[in-house]
């Protein structure tokens, strides 16, 4: 797949770059990614995040980001699509306090927090959910499908629906997902992994 930060203006690079000293800052008291994480590893997951980039939400989208825990891959994604609004939930107020502290910081005015478990989220009825290292297939898309609201997208953008980053072998996660929707239809493609497992972007609708 092509560079997913090739199109990032100096401005987004930038903000993305302060995103990282903020992690690795935040990182060493609340644990927001694993630790002992260097700035290195940090902006090696935050390029991991933008492989979601790959195709564009339609601008006015609602995207959630189940499980963001520092904000990945909501934050990354909330600079590289400015006129996308996303919502970052997690059940951990330690790191929803964290995520709404980087996008002060950063400026970043279209990502907002929802600290709570996802089975209960209440806020804004999103078009697209987002996640990465969260809950299995089947989860994540339960969550999305009871308050989903409905969008029609351009050809080029994302078919609204669920676009995460996984790793391992994803047959048994994608037979749970179609056993219990059996509607869904699911695409995967191989990504760059980032020296360690999640080396798939999937797509279900
Ligand atoms: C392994 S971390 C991954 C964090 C982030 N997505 C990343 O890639 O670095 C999983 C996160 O999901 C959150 N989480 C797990 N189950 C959840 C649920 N049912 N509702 C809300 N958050 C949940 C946890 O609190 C944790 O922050």
């Amino acid at each position: 797949m092509p560079d997913p930060t090739a199109a990032l203006s100096p401005a987004q690079r930038a903000t993305l770059d302060a995103y990282v000293g903020e992690l690795a800052r935040v990182n060493r008291r609340v644990n927001l990614v694993a630790r002992g994480a260097t700035p290195g590893d940090l902006a090696r997951h935050v390029r991991h995040c933008l492989e979601i980039a790959a195709r564009p939400f339609p601008g006015g989208a609602v995207v959630v980001d189940w499980g963001t825990g520092g904000g990945l891959p909501a934050l990354p994604l909330a600079v590289a699509f400015p006129d996308v609004r996303f919502v970052a939930v997690d059940a951990v107020g330690k790191k929803t306090e964290a995520v709404r502290l980087f996008a002060r910081r950063l400026g970043v005015e279209n990502v907002e927090v929802w600290n709570g478990r996802a089975e209960a989220y209440d806020g804004p009825a999103p078009h697209y959910a987002v996640s990465r290292a969260t809950a299995p297939l089947a989860d994540l898309w339960a969550w999305f499908d009871r308050v989903r609201a409905p969008l029609s997208a351009p050809p080029e953008a994302w078919a609204p629906g669920l676009v995460c980053l996984k790793g391992g072998d994803l047959t048994a996660e994608i037979n749970g997902l179609q056993d219990a929707f059996p509607s869904t239809s699911v695409d995967v493609q191989e990504v760059e992994g980032a020296g360690w497992d999640d080396k798939a972007l999937v797509h279900v609708v």
